[in-house]
């Protein structure tokens, strides 16, 4: 792999650069507080500056200083200083702790727990091969290789091959480095370079295959060279201060928040940039006072940033960087309400001010002309065919009645247990109940299981993903809550023991495996109650190059079966929607009519607002706020 060392020497040997200049679009209007620094302002060291010595600190005059954030005035960048707010050093602006500008020496490493312990750089393994040789071991690029990309939209910024072709920052580079990836994937080829250049994204790529990054990297670059964000400033009565954050990441699960905020964490390691997570279920006390602590990036579930908004400790009218993470399911039923009051209703920039990111493995159509609302001029990419699933993951269709999917499973995991290896298997159930019962049922027969859905307290959630991840309970009985997004290493088996109504959540759920070039089984039981996912089922199989059982193709064919429901695949004329719907003659355009289309909404109970399984704080079951989390 010579051209992954050619790339981590590039990077490592980086010469310290000068800070380019700004490359996104966001307004460059003068910063006026900028010549007016009082004493206060006068310890805020920008983003940009935070990872050099003291005596390289430029005045804030430097080149960012000249460049203005929306909403930027007077009153938002350092009023805290003069209007009776906290003295010099005690909100460090824009995030930074407390102290000079060396203080992130104290910031806790978030790479301490590496499993395996990170090894210095330049090491060599056992075999006197360089260690990057063996990174992320199990990481086979080759896979991606072949996948097929399309971009749309005008004047489109040209993909990269390596991390060192995109000049992110050297403190960023470091923190890549530490994180052992060696090259970008197809996702982050493309999606980096094009939020580099300031544009909006329509970015849709498989489960696994490193979204996150992907909207991370240009984040925490653009904030570590822009201007400085606003620091936590009186503003929210009784003497509470409002935090000002440059970035908003807004996750629909409060687990998938806690796993964007650790993963930004590393990645912003020591470059300034403070990433602070706000999510339902935990208590409100500790977010504020890291929030008081001064952000730069928020991660947040929509339910408590709306609280946070409403109480006046958050303001987004900072706003740079707005990204959706599991996009389509952010801005389907369930959640639309919340983020546009989240995104269109509070102080956040508009589109076009703001740059806007949006990510998911899967777009229907309609879902993309809603988001259309919250963008502009932006890019479609699409990597892989949108929605489908990798062909790192086998997928298994067995036909198991209802009565008899308990012993089939204790036959599959037995027969797991027999190969002697040590693996996890995820197994998603339709309901709360369903889980706690099929949890106890799997303990009581010697299986060590445990389960996570919103019936479960914020506690006991994270207590069951812990003690999952560490394969003290190899077996996780879950529901919706954890179908998207988390990245939970050695998942090697995903048992579908109810299959969902919807082929995206399948396509979600069985990305659980098989994730950044790892090989991954999934298997699901199949009955009459599933007829009506055949069709897109069996499509998607094909589509992924998997054996189709001759009965599934039987079922699929039936006209009765596979063609109504919430599979969007069925829709006729339209498989995969793996298009740009701007391209689409049939597509009705910006502001049109909802509903019609392919939109696989069927009755809104039936969709995924109201799938029984995501209640309790999770996602809301019928009837419940279902993004108050
Ligand atoms: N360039 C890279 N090299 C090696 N590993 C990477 C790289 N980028 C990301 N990864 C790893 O790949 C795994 C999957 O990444 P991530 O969780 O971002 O996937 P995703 O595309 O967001 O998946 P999902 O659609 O399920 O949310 C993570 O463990 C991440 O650390």
């Amino acid at each position: 792999m010579a051209s992954s060392r050619t790339s981590w020497a590039d990077v490592a040997d980086a010469e310290p650069a000068p800070p380019p200049p700004v490359t996104t679009t966001a307004p460059a209007a003068a910063l006026a507080p900028a010549a007016s620094n009082g004493p206060a302002r006068s310890s805020y060291v920008p983003p940009h500056l935070r990872n050099r010595s003291s005596s390289a600190a430029p005045p804030p005059s430097s080149s960012a200083g000249i460049l203005s954030r929306p909403g930027a005035g007077p009153s938002t960048f350092g009023s805290a200083a003069g209007g009776g707010g906290p003295g010099p050093g005690t909100f460090g602006g824009g995030g930074r702790p407390r102290g000079g500008p060396r203080s992130w020496d104290r910031e806790p490493d978030p790479f301490a727990n590496s499993d395996p312990p990170l090894p210095p750089a330049g090491a060599t393994a056992p075999d006197g091969t360089p260690f990057e040789d063996h990174q992320n071991t199990g990481i086979n690029f080759d896979a991606y290789e072949d996948i097929p990309v399309e971009t749309s939209g005008r004047e489109v910024p040209p993909p990269v091959a390596t991390f060192a072709e995109i000049d992110l920052g050297e403190a960023l580079n470091e923190n890549i480095r530490r994180c052992r990836y060696v090259r970008p994937t197809p996702v982050q080829r493309h999606a980096i370079p094009i939020s580099l250049a300031g544009r909006d994204l329509m970015a849709c790529a498989q489960t696994g295959s490193g979204k996150t990054a992907a909207f991370c990297f240009p984040i925490i670059s653009g904030i570590m060279r822009g201007p400085p964000a606003g620091r936590p400033q009186r503003g929210g009565g009784m003497g509470m201060r409002t935090a000002y954050p440059s970035a908003l990441i807004l996750s629909p699960t409060r687990e998938l928040s806690m796993q964007i905020h650790e993963e930004a964490r590393k990645f912003s390691y020591q470059t300034g940039v403070r990433v602070v997570v706000a999510y339902g279920g935990a208590p409100i006390t500790q977010q504020l006072r890291d929030l008081e602590r001064g952000v730069d990036i928020l991660v947040a579930t929509p339910g408590r940033l709306v609280d946070l908004l409403e109480r006046a400790r958050v303001s987004l009218q900072s706003i740079r960087y707005l990204a959706l993470d599991e996009a389509d399911r952010m801005l389907d039923m369930g959640f639309e309400p919340q983020v546009r009051r989240i995104v269109e209703q509070m102080d956040m920039p508009p589109p076009g001010v703001r740059q806007t990111l949006l990510f998911s493995a899967t777009f229907p159509k309609e879902i993309q002309r809603m988001a259309s609302d919250f963008l502009e001029n932006y890019i479609f990419l699409a990597v892989g065919r949108v929605g489908s699933s990798t062909e790192l993951i086998v997928q298994r269709i067995e036909f198991v009645q209802e009565a008899d999917k308990r012993s089939h499973l204790m036959d599959l995991l037995h027969a797991q247990r027999d190969t002697g290896k040590q693996t996890l298997t995820l197994v998603f159930v339709e309901t709360k109940r369903g889980a706690d019962s099929l949890e106890s049922w799997l303990c009581m027969n010697g299986f060590p299981a445990t389960s996570i859905h919103g019936d479960r307290n914020q506690q006991e959630r994270e207590y069951a993903l812990r003690s999952f991840k560490s394969g003290q309970t190899p077996i996780l009985v879950a529901t919706d809550v954890a179908a998207r997004g988390l990245d939970i290493p050695h998942v090697a088996h995903v048992v579908n023991f109810d299959l969902p109504n919807d082929i995206d959540d399948y396509v979600h759920r069985i990305g659980r495996t098989g994730r950044a070039g790892k090989s991954g089984l999934a298997t699901a039981f199949f009955n009459d109650n599933n007829s009506s996912l055949a069709k897109s089922l069996a499509e998607l199989m094909q589509e992924s190059n998997q054996e189709v059982p001759a009965w599934l193709s039987r079922y699929a064919a039936r006209p009765s079966y596979g063609g109504g429901g919430r599979n969007r695949r069925s829709g006729g004329g339209n498989r995969f929607g793996g298009r740009d719907f701007r391209n689409d003659s049939s597509s009705f355009g910006k502001g049109g009519s909802r509903g019609g289309g392919d939109y696989y909404g069927g009755s809104s109970s039936g969709g995924y607002g109201g799938s029984s399984s995501y209640g309790g704080g999770g996602y809301g079951g019928a009837g419940a706020p279902s993004a108050w989390d």
